[in-house]
């Protein structure tokens, strides 16, 4: 075998995990700022007294996961601290958020049927007293709580815990990526009278920060030799080029190594870098995809099909296929239009007034080839 082609039993990576989405990385860089708030905030938990709350803003792949996922590891050696991350991509109404937590404190999920939200809520706020523990519980993605309009009960429940069941600490950690919404103005006033947190922003990254964050990975991720500072440049580059989140850069990596031992090679080229960006770019829409529903799901294939119609003539398909009513459609289309999965723009219609103008936001294959 010439000395840059792999054998059959080589291959270009060290460890692949390293490139799983859910890898919490060693070392975290460019991030000191934002975990000094962070602890700041929730150091009263650590004596015992209910922390300050925090909103997390950024755009997507700007480390908030990771920065929550780390200071948790750190509170899990604290003793009488409690933490509960929700993904409310996952559990996006007040329920199941509330369920999430019961199984965090308890390690067994609720009965399913017939508890009511009262008595769930109820058993969490008693064994927090019962065992004098202190809650901390991050909302992550819970700008789908708003989408969902759950947002302001579930806060509401959160925060006024302690008013209750007296003696109940809890402290919420708000994460939301949605930059177009603005979370506390969007709460009903009720709970915005009793939310007043401390506001963490997490910025996008730069190129050379990426470059940064990325040596690490190619360290751990590659054996060594297989990605140089050239490509580890390309990849950066088209990273922050593509809007900055880390997500792309790590999947680019693996796709490009994947590439690479495609063509049997010892090492990544920037053909292999350019190939794989057509797919790594669009991991967004991947993610977005994966959270939605059913009915969610099938109105976004109607629509791959009436690309750039009108709201009233779309519905007709989306009703023929999943037999829901209007209301429901329209929720369905304000939600994936905060999502940035469509744009729906109002448009005037000669003798019809106002209608909204439905279009994909991504590329109409790039959509059905990851709803299959
Ligand atoms: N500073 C960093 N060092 C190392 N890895 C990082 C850093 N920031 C982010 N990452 C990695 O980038 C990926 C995305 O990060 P993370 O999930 O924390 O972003 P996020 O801001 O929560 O995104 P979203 O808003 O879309 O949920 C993860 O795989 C994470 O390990």
């Amino acid at each position: 075998m010439s000395g840059d082609m792999l054998g059959w039993d080589e291959s270009v990576f060290r460890d692949e995990t390293v490139f799983d989405f859910e890898y919490v990385p060693e070392t975290f860089q460019h991030r000191g700022e934002q975990m000094e708030t962070l602890k700041y905030a929730l150091r009263p938990a650590v004596r015992g007294s209910r922390p300050l709350n925090v909103l997390a803003r950024g755009p997507p792949g700007t480390g908030k996961t990771t920065a929550v996922q780390k200071l948790f590891d750190e509170l899990a050696g604290v003793s009488d601290v409690q933490t509960v991350r929700v993904n409310c991509q996952v559990d996006a109404t007040r329920y199941s958020v509330f369920s999430r937590i019961f199984e965090g404190l308890f390690d067994y999920e609720p009965p399913t049927s017939g508890i009511s939200f009262k008595k769930l809520f109820g058993q969490i706020t008693e064994r927090l007293v019962e065992d004098d523990e202190v809650l901390v519980v991050a909302l992550d993605d819970v700008n789908y709580l708003f989408y969902e309009n759950e947002a302001s009960e579930t806060l509401y429940s959160l925060l006024r815990a302690h008013e209750a069941q007296s003696g109940a600490k809890i402290g919420v950690i708000v994460v939301s990526s949605d930059l177009d919404l603005d979370v506390i103005a969007d709460l009903d006033g009720r709970v915005q009278s009793v939310f007043r947190p401390e506001e963490v922003y997490f910025n996008t990254y730069g190129e050379r920060e990426i470059v940064d964050i990325l040596r690490e990975r190619v360290e751990r991720g590659f054996v060594e030799g297989a990605v140089g500072p050239r490509i580890l440049d390309a990849v950066a580059e088209r990273t922050a080029d593509s809007g900055g989140d880390l997500r792309v850069g790590i999947d680019l990596l693996r796709r490009a190594g994947l590439n690479a031992e495609m063509r049997g090679s010892t090492e990544v080229s920037v053909e292999d870098v350019e190939k794989a960006y057509e797919k790594a770019k669009h991991v967004h829409l991947s993610r977005h995809l994966r959270g939605l529903s059913e009915s969610e799901q099938a109105f976004l294939r109607t629509l791959a099909e009436h690309d750039g119609k009108r709201a009233g003539d779309v519905y007709d398909p989306f009703h023929d296929t999943t037999d829901l009513g209007y209301t429901r459609y329209s929720e369905i289309i304000n939600k994936l239009d905060q999502l940035g999965l469509i744009d729906a723009e109002y448009a005037e219609v000669e003798g019809r007034g106002r209608s909204r103008e439905l279009s994909l936001s991504y590329d109409a294959e790039a959509v059905l080839e990851r709803l299959e």
